[in-house]
């Protein structure tokens, strides 16, 4: 029996406008509980403004917000107190509240508060007021803040913003290791090559509108293939695999193969032609180069 995947977000018509100008056109999107969903495009398209109104912190001009099925607007929010946790923009910190205060502040639970120190690795300081943090401590605490109490949804601006190595590898670790046990995450990040390692599902904003919405597997099908092959007589391969109508070019000393193929058959086409093979690459676009070709084709 096939599980009915319950909605986590579901967002119709959305709206927003600052003063005469239009941020937000027409937004839709839906996704459900357990994802990890990527936020992403250019500066200003409406990622924060997108998230500031799922969080209840911001008026739009039309259109309808359900986290778990409950409305979420300026006046309407028990939902997002109850099940969301959230960094948007810089972390609110009080300079005079160790680290272990501001969660606190959130939770009474002991046991969370140990669990989220111990995730970040932030024993060292976490009973120091936070004035003396650095900008990746304040950070690091902030997505403590947003999940230390085991919200249903965490939305996250920006998260890696300030981090090192070691903690952007952490937090991509507890991430997914939360979205198994059920939590759901929307992250924005310009870091792309970070998002793709962990997210299911990608939304692409741009002007204020959802260009696409697609799953990782969707992505991975549009994404373009590349094989590039080098021999010891290139023109004759060449010949040979032109001769085998396969699309190829060459290009320096490499033959090259733009559309995707099944490699075993073409390697056999020339290898019984008694050209010998040196090297053989295959490539696929990664995320960051399928959305900037998507966003130009739209320009074009
Ligand atoms: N309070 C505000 N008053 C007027 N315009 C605003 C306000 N907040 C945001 N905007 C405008 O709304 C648009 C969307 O901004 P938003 O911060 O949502 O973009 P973003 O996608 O998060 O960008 P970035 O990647 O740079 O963080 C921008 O053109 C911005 O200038």
């Amino acid at each position: 029996m096939q599980r009915i995947q319950e909605s986590m977000v579901r967002v119709v018509g959305l709206r927003k406008t600052f003063g005469r100008r239009t941020v937000l056109h027409d937004v839709n999107f839906e996704f459900s509980a357990g994802k990890i969903v990527g936020l992403v495009g250019p500066n200003g398209a409406g990622k924060t403004t997108i998230m500031k109104a799922l969080l209840g912190l911001l008026a739009t001009d039309a259109g309808n917000i359900r986290i778990l099925s409950q409305p979420v607007s300026v006046t309407t929010h028990t939902v997002v107190t109850q099940q969301v946790g959230a960094l948007i923009e810089r972390p609110a910190i009080y300079p005079f509240l160790s680290g272990w205060q501001h969660l606190q502040l959130i939770t009474n639970s002991v046991v969370q508060m140990k669990w989220v120190v111990q995730a970040f690795q932030m024993e060292n300081y976490i009973h120091r007021p936070a004035k003396r943090y650095s900008l990746g401590m304040k950070q690091k605490l902030g997505i403590a803040m947003a999940l230390v109490n085991r919200p249903r949804l965490v939305i996250l601006d920006e998260p890696m913003n300030g981090l090192d190595p070691q903690s952007v590898k952490r937090l991509r670790h507890l991430i997914v290791q939360l979205a198994r046990k059920g939590t759901t995450f929307l992250i924005s990040s310009h870091i792309l090559s970070e998002l793709e390692k962990i997210i299911d599902t990608v939304i692409l904003i741009d002007q204020g509108q959802v260009l696409l919405q697609r799953t990782m597997a969707q992505f991975q099908e549009s994404a373009r293939q590349s094989l590039m092959i080098r021999t010891m007589e290139n023109a004759r391969g060449l010949r040979v695999l032109l001769r085998a109508d396969y699309p190829v070019v060459q290009r320096g000393s490499d033959l090259i193969v733009n559309k995707p193929v099944a490699l075993t058959p073409l390697l056999h086409t020339l290898l019984d032609a008694h050209i010998q093979i040196l090297k053989v690459n295959q490539y696929q676009e990664d995320l960051e180069t399928v959305l900037l070709r998507l966003l130009a084709e739209r320009k074009a």
